[in-house]
């Protein structure tokens, strides 16, 4: 199990934002985080990405709780947060150079450019980011969370504001790296978690509403769609 989540909750002032909520995710799998807006799943991203401590709980990611291996955490982990924090500033391949560094990479050049290549930014990769579309911005945030090739993936709406084209390439990208590495992506689109997801655990308000394989959720709500489903266990 790369990632273990143990009845953790986190409130902000008298907001509960998620309350103990608990779940496992393994590598070779893709599951898909899901809930209407508000539910808590940004807020669980960040902590399961030591970006952001909990109030009670634990989380254990490749084996390191999260209270204590908040760095360590960072280097095996890539993470993408919903509002990617770019320095627009840069240029394509700076940025992604500056990122490798920080991660203390080895062959710098080399990494940057088989990234590139991997999240379609080969026509792109010269131009500074602040000129780069919405969609290809996302594709350098998805690019800095995969260069140091981490073992758990952590994608908050990977897929948002890509256009249909970019939508299947970025998808397929996913379930490749889903292959061998243990991936969770927070969406909004079931056809994305029909798609690409194995497991789905979906919340509501803050609370756990399923913990399922895909499979196993479609089998307990035969004849339901999985938007119908999602309109059930959250409405
Ligand atoms: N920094 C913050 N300060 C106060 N409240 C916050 C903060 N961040 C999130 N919240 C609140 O916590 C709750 C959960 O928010 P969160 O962003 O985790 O939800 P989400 O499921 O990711 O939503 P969305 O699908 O809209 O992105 C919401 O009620 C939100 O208003």
């Amino acid at each position: 199990m790369s990632i273990k989540v143990n009845a953790l909750s986190k409130s902000y002032g008298k907001q509960k934002a998620i309350d103990n909520i608990s779940f496992e995710a393994s590598p070779g799998r893709i599951l898909g985080f899901l809930g209407p807006n508000g539910a808590g799943k940004s807020t669980t991203m960040k902590i399961l990405s030591a970006y952001l401590s909990a109030d009670a709980g634990e989380a254990v990611i490749c084996g390191l709780g999260i209270r204590d291996n908040a760095l360590e955490i960072k280097k095996r982990i890539g993470y993408l947060p919903e509002h990617t924090p770019l320095y627009v500033d840069m240029y394509v391949k700076e940025f992604l150079a500056f990122v490798a560094e920080s991660y203390g990479l080895k062959g710098i050049d080399l990494k940057v450019k088989e990234v590139i290549t991997k999240v379609g930014l080969e026509a792109e990769q010269f131009k500074k980011i602040s000129m780069l579309s919405k969609g290809y911005k996302q594709r350098v945030g998805l690019a800095q969370a995969i260069i140091h090739d981490p073992q758990v993936l952590i994608l908050d709406e990977p897929t948002s504001g890509l256009d249909p084209n970019q939508l299947l390439e970025i998808r397929s990208l996913i379930r490749n790296l889903g292959q061998n590495k243990t991936v969770i992506l927070s969406t909004h689109i079931m056809q994305e978690v029909e798609a690409i997801c194995d497991d789905v655990v979906i919340i509501s308000k803050g609370k756990l509403v399923a913990v399922s394989s895909l499979q196993e959720l479609r089998e307990k709500h035969r004849n339901s769609s999985l938007e119908e489903i999602f309109r059930k266990l959250t409405a």
